[in-house]
Order: C-alpha cells, then structure tokens, then sequence
C-alpha cells in the first residue's frame, strides 16, 4: 500500500460548496505515530462560517423536508456507494488521522457504509400508527416530522461510523444538517463528506464546519436556528451540550462516557473470557467507550485467568497502524497519552499493583508516537480512580471478589452505565445479571465493546441522556411526533 505523503488542505462544505474559512486560519492534522507528519491542514472556522452554514441548512430544510422517505433514501444508497469506492482510502486516512490499525479502521468504514444503506431503506418504513379513537366516526394516527436543522458533533475515535450513524438518520427522515467532527479527525471527516455529496444531495443539505469546540461547538449549542443536537464525547462537553440545549429549548442527545466491567465467573470459559477481555478492552487502544475497563474475577478462577490474561497481553505488538503486524496502535494525541500516563501514575499511588506496561514503549519508529503500553493492575479497589473514572486507554484493572452477587454490586458502583458483559455457562448468573447490571448494553459471553447498527444504543446513568441512538430508536431523536385527529 502506498502512502499518501502530500499534506492538503482541507475545506468547509458550506451550501453545497467547498470553501475555505473566513479566519483565515487552518489547523495541522497530525499522525499519532509519528507526530511530525502532517495529514492534512483542516480549517480553523469562526462564528460567521457557522452562522453561514446555519443559513444554508435552514434554508434547504423548506425543500428537503417535502422530499418522499424513498427519495431521500436513494441519495443515501449513493452516499453508500461512493463511499464503498473509496474505502481503503478513507480507512488509511482515519489509521494516519487517529492511530488505529488498519484492518480496525477498514471495519469501522465498512460499517459506516452499512449503516448509510440500512438507513437507505428506512425511508421506506413506517412513520406512524393508527390508534382506535373513542369517536367511532374518527380516525387517529401518529405522524412523525424532522426537527429542522441538527447539530452534529462527534469525537475522534471513530471519526467515520459515528458521524454517519448521526447523519443518515437525520438526513434520511428530512432534517438538514451542520457537523462539526472532532478538530483531530476533521480530514476523515471532510473525506467522508466528500462521498456523500457525490450522491448530488441539493445545497445546504449537509454542511461542514471545522474549528475548535469551544467555538463551533459552542456556537452549535448556543444557535437559534439549529433545532436539534447530537453529541458523542466527553462527560464534560456532554453536560455544557445538554444545558446549552435545554437553556434555549432545543432538543438534544448525548453519548458519553463509560467504565465497562467484565464479570467471569467460576464456572466460565476461561480463554473465551481472556479473548474478549483483550480484544474488548485494548483494541483501538481502549479508545471505546464500550471499552473493557474492570475485570472483575471471581476468586476460585482468579489465578488462572490472571495468568491467562497476562500471557495474551504480552504477545501486544504495539506500533503503526499501517504495519500489518500491528495490533495496538498509539493514543490518539498528546492529550491522550498525557492522561493514560496520568491514570497510570494514580494507580500505582493509590495502592493498585502494577502487573504489566505502564510505561512508553520503546523501540526502532515509536519514538515519534504517543505510543503506551498495554497496561493491567490488580489488587483494585472499586473507590480507586482507575476504577471509577474513565480512561479511554489500554488499562485494565483486575478486581477479585467472592460471589457474582458482589461482582454485580461493584460493577454498578460507578457513575455511568453504559456496556457490561459477563462471562458464564449458568443460567441463573445470567438471569440475574440480565436483571441487576446498570447498563444499556447487556453482553453475556461476548466483549463489551462492538454494537450492532440495527439494534438501539446508549448507556444509563451518566452514560447519556437516556435517548438511544442507532437501528430504529433513531427516529425518537430524530423526528417529532403529530397525532392527528381527523373526524369527517
Ligand atoms: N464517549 C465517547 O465515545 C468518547 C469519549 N471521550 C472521552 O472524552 C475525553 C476527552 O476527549 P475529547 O476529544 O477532548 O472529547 P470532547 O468531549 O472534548 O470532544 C468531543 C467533541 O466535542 C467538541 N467540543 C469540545 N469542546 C466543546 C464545547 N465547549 N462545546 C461544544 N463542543 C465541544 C470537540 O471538538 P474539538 O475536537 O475541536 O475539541 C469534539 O468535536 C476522552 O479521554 C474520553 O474519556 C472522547 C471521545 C469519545
Ligand atoms: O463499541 C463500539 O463499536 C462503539 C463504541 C462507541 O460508540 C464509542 O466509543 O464512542
């Protein structure tokens, strides 16, 4: 494969055309791996190039909103196609822009692709219900109508599949659209709007505005003219949406953190539960927030999956994504590493013990990387904050307990709630945790991270706003619903 070495520059997608910011200013895009090769140059847009986007958007909604379900949707099949075409190209793009490896970025694309085409059909499904009326003489239904212009803003860590699960819904059920991508992953972004607006969709459709979030972001939440916002990220920035949104009465969603446990049982396939471990908690280099954080064991089998653990961790290759031995590829940015070192630290100082990684690696081509080592404690505590707090790192804490009643109460005692998995051959431990987990993913013998984009997703607690995204439940986010009352 070759590399791409030339470092464009990238534009704002503003009514239906390619223009540069009004500031000015661009921003550099670099490589995680090597941090003094340039990806691309990405605008660093101010108010006015957001205010100019708004307009389009608005604009376009009056015409866009009256399109049939099915029209829409073919412009989605062709987004689909198009972005088929250039798969590989987008995918070694994210791996250059974020770090992961390349057979992971492929997936992630490959996903985006499905879900344009899944909500391709879409709008050939049913928006509504006929409910009986107590007036025989009266028909009552259900409706449903866009909200307007939405506010897309996304994070980097999976810079094709969540834009897309967030704009095909929008689109396909008539809203118009503004995305603001993670300023670390806007070349992706750019490229994948690229291929839907090969699809021909009419001006001011889709719009995108790159800048920093405290700005674009910021000026998202505060907009009057954007009616409904979709946020992946921090905790932080997710509560500033929420408020922003509800200050001024526009409808919002959030996705947001997670502390994922796995459970294993006495009674459960011990390599199954250390495939899943490894794979749920270190790919993307814990950069989920489905990742696998806790493990929490029970103490008759603790030794050997310990063991088990640790053998398959060892065996990490961590390097460039693009190296096709690679299976673990740098923390998306300096900031990231910062903070994985940070928890890292605080674990060693608050008493967890540190039985692997922990450091940088070293070796020929990490230099230049914000590489981190595969990292698992154990002897931790559920008040520690390597237990508590989300890392989005390669870290996983090893926690012992006697009884999966116990596991169950420690894998609740954290803020969010989001995916959780157990690892067992009895009934009875699934039905409970089934029952007892606060989670809005429920894995039984399977790895916390990966979702399906037919079935709903999001998380309880501080996980998200309650909403979920993704298969049908997009349409309660995306839509508003009229019940009409028709008497002759
Ligand atoms: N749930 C998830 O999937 C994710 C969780 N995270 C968590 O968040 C931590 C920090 O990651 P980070 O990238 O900084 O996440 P952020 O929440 O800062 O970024 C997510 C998106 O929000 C934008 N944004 C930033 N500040 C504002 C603001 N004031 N108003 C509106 N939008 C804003 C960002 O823009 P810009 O890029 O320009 O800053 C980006 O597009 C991670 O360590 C991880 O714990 C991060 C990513 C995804
Ligand atoms: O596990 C997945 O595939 C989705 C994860 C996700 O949505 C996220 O990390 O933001």
């Amino acid at each position: 494969m070759t590399v791409q070495t030339e470092a464009k520059t990238y534009l704002n997608y503003i009514d239906g055309e390619w223009v540069a910011a009004s500031t000015g200013k661009t921003d550099a895009s670099i490589n995680p791996a090597n941090k003094h090769e340039i990806v691309g140059y990405i605008q660093k847009s101010g108010k006015e190039d957001l205010d100019r986007a708004v307009a389009a958007a608005k604009k376009a909604f009056a015409q866009w909103r009256k399109l049939s379900g099915p029209a829409r949707g073919e412009y989605l099949y062709k987004m689909a196609n198009a972005l088929e075409r250039r798969l590989d190209e987008v995918a070694e793009t994210m791996t250059r822009e974020m770090g992961k490896t390349f057979p992971e970025a492929k997936g992630e694309t490959a996903r985006g692709i499905a879900i344009l085409r899944y909500y391709a059909g879409e709008g050939m499904r049913k928006n509504g219900d006929v409910i009986p009326s107590t007036d025989a003489e009266a028909l009552m239904f259900t409706t449903r109508v866009p909200l307007g212009v939405v506010g897309v803003i996304t994070p980097w860590n999976f810079p094709v599949a969540i834009p897309i699960w967030k704009m095909a819904p929008a689109l396909v059920y008539g809203n118009t659209v503004v995305l603001k991508p993670a300023q670390e992953t806007a070349v992706t972004a750019a490229k994948v709007i690229e291929c839907m607006a090969e699809a021909g969709l009419p001006a001011g459709v889709l719009n995108l505005v790159t800048g920093n979030g405290s700005v674009i972001g910021q000026g998202i939440i505060d907009h009057p003219d954007i009616n409904g916002i979709t946020f992946t990220g921090s905790d932080n920035v997710g509560k500033l949406v929420g408020q922003g949104a509800l200050a001024r009465g526009a409808k919002y969603q959030l996705e947001m953190g997670g502390k994922n446990p796995v459970i294993v049982a006495a009674d459960a396939d011990l390599d199954l539960a250390v495939d899943a471990t490894v794979s749920g908690g270190l790919r993307s280099t814990g950069q989920k927030c489905t990742a696998t954080s806790r493990v929490i064991v029970q103490s008759a089998v603790y030794e050997e999956f310990k063991q088990k653990l640790l053998a398959k961790v060892k065996e990490i290759k961590v390097g460039h994504g693009l190296q096709s031995d690679t299976w673990m590829g740098p923390c998306a940015s300096q900031s990231q590493l910062d903070t994985v070192l940070s928890y890292i630290q605080k674990g060693k100082e608050e008493g967890a013990t540190l039985l692997y990684g922990g450091s940088r690696p070293e070796g020929e081509g990490l230099e230049h990387g914000f590489y981190v080592q595969p990292t698992v404690f154990e002897n931790v505590k559920t008040n520690m904050t390597i237990a508590q707090e989300e890392i989005f790192g390669p870290v996983l804490a090893l926690i012992k307990v006697d009884t999966i009643e116990e596991a169950i109460e420690i894998a609740n005692d954290v803020k969010f709630g989001l995916s959780a998995s157990i690892f067992t051959r009895d009934i009875a431990n699934m039905l409970n945790f089934i029952k007892d987990i606060d989670a809005g993913l429920v894995r039984i013998n399977a790895e916390s991270a990966g979702v399906e984009l037919q079935a709903p997703f999001g998380g309880m607690k501080q996980s998200s706003s309650h909403s979920r995204e993704q298969g049908q439940a997009a349409i309660e986010f995306f839509t508003s619903i009229k019940t009409v009352f028709v008497k002759p």
